[in-house]
């Protein structure tokens, strides 16, 4: 059984750093250092995921992708949000093909 609820408790801690200490957590360092910094981190992170893709390496995989998705909801956090919206979006999207979409979007144009 997979444990989705993780996201949901790491979301809640996100968002309580909010008002943490920045000598006692990475999120609230992160916070405190402003957008640019969150942003350098997911591009770092993602450039990371990358390499591991092209590399093959299924752990390495597996710990760029979670990094990633830290550093994301860290990002949604700033931006008053949280994964919950980016589960709503998800929601929305499920059933409709990409390929669907992409045609009506050409064909809306
Ligand atoms: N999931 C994570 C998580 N994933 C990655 N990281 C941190 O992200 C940081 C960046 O990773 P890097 O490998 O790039 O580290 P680095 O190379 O030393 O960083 P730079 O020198 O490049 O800045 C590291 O300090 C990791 O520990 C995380 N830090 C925290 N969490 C979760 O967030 C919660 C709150 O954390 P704090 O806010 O620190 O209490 C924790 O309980 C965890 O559940």
């Amino acid at each position: 059984m997979i444990d989705y609820e993780v996201l949901q408790r790491l979301s809640e801690t996100l968002t309580s750093r909010r008002n943490a200490d920045p000598s006692s957590s990475y999120t609230a360092q992160l916070l405190a250092k402003g957008p640019d910094s969150i942003l350098k981190k997911i591009g770092e992170e993602t450039a990371e995921l990358i390499m591991a893709g092209k590399e093959g390496n299924r752990l390495h995989i597996v710990r760029e992708s979670a990094d990633v998705l830290f550093h994301m909801m860290v990002l949604l956090v700033h931006a008053g949000l949280s994964i919950d919206d980016v589960m709503v979006e998800m929601r929305r999207r499920e059933g409709i093909s990409g390929i669907e979409e992409k045609k009506a979007r050409t064909v809306s144009k």
